[in-house]
């Protein structure tokens, strides 16, 4: 059994637009582990207003378990090392359990001389498309939208959460004006809205050719209601961190699942709710908890093995103003996997502090 080491980073990015808890700062840990000649990146970073655990829980939760970390012989199926690795992180939070398995699965790949993608599927996908996000200020800031449609994107994701209903279905009709018809176009409105203001937005918006409309409901309760009567596609996101054992069926009508791997559980929780969302017929969207570069190549490599054809929503990469590893990636509207996967990386010392090292 080679000898497994690791070392931990705490980093701090700035960021070019605030996240959603108005923070101008990215925080985390990002861990490396070494099993024989292989190494694996993850990080771990607790989204402000989304995550249940802050970055101290999860920094300490990180390092006990780090202190514990078995690495497993070469030559296992992916179905044994995710039981082995499953086992090894129960009860432990979303965000901690993301970040170590992501990097254990990139050791374990590598091992048998594979990235994660080719790893995890025999034929991944070559290319992953990508949606853009608006930002929330985009009336005021028209370059911004501008910049999106220059570069070319083929579909783009809008928050209406924060407007009242008929206001927010201004906006939607606004933007698919200045978007045109062929730009697929999602919206999220982050729990806002009661079931009588959701069904109004849903319905104001009904013949904009919306692709799916996220979590509307500020009562979850409400959703198969919503679910039944909208005639606007749904699409589960929060639900999915706050119902981690509610099976995919339950959700019946249903269109499409938005799988942020920091929020819901970890790398092996997503995965096994894309092939859970596969198999009932609805669509699989893999959506970053604005991770750094360690992170979103992760992402890609799921999108990829899980041959999601949906845009996948790692636009949030392109909010930092710098990486914890260079050089940077480079995502497009159409991302080739192979480039974006390929190191070597090398540390960014400017915004890391080594925390602790054991080998
Ligand atoms: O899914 C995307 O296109 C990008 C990610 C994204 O929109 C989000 C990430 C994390 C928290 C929220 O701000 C938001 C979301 O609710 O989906
Ligand atoms: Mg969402």
């Amino acid at each position: 059994m080679p000898e497994t080491s690791w070392r931990l980073f705490r980093f701090a990015l700035p960021l070019r637009i605030s996240l959603p808890s108005g923070a101008r700062v990215r925080q985390g840990w990002l861990i490396q582990i070494q099993q024989a000649e292989a190494v694996g990146w993850g990080e771990v970073a607790p989204l402000p207003g989304f995550s249940r655990e802050t970055l101290d829980e999860a920094g300490r939760i990180l390092q006990d378990r780090l202190f514990r970390l078995t690495s497993f012989p070469p030559e296992i199926t992916w179905a044994e090392w995710a039981e082995a690795v499953e086992q090894s992180l129960e009860s432990v939070p979303a965000s901690v359990r993301w970040g170590v398995e992501l990097a254990l699965a990139q050791c374990q790949a590598a091992r048998r001389g594979k990235r994660l993608d080719t790893w995890l599927a025999p034929d991944p996908l070559p290319m992953v498309s990508i949606n853009a996000l608006i930002p929330i200020d985009w009336r005021e800031h028209p370059e911004r939208l501008q910049a999106i449609r220059a570069a070319g994107y083929q579909a783009v994701k809008v928050k209406v959460g924060q407007h009242a209903p008929k206001e927010a279905a201004q906006d939607v009709r606004l933007l698919r004006n200045l978007l045109g018809p062929e730009v697929e176009l999602r919206v999220d409105a982050n729990r806002a809205w009661s079931l009588r203001e959701a069904l109004t937005f849903a319905e104001a918006i009904a013949d904009r050719n919306v692709a799916y409309l996220e979590e509307p409901l500020r009562d979850p309760a409400e959703l198969h209601d919503f679910v039944r009567r909208s005639p606007v596609p749904v699409a589960l996101d929060e639900t999915l961190a706050e119902q981690p054992d509610v099976p995919l069926h339950c959700w019946e009508g249903v269109a499409a699942v938005v799988l942020k791997p920091a929020l819901i559980g970890g790398l092996l929780r997503a995965w096994q709710r894309a092939r859970e969302a596969n198999a009932l017929g609805m669509t699989v969207v893999w959506s970053a908890a604005f991770e750094t570069g360690v992170g979103t190549r992760g992402l890609l490599a799921l999108a990829a093995a899980s041959h999601s054809k949906a845009a996948a929503g790692l636009d949030p990469y392109h909010w930092l103003a710098d990486d914890v590893v260079y050089p940077r990636l480079a995502l497009h509207p159409a991302t080739r996997v192979a480039d974006a996967l390929t190191g070597p990386w090398r540390l960014n010392a400017a915004v890391l502090e080594e925390v602790n090292e054991h080998a």
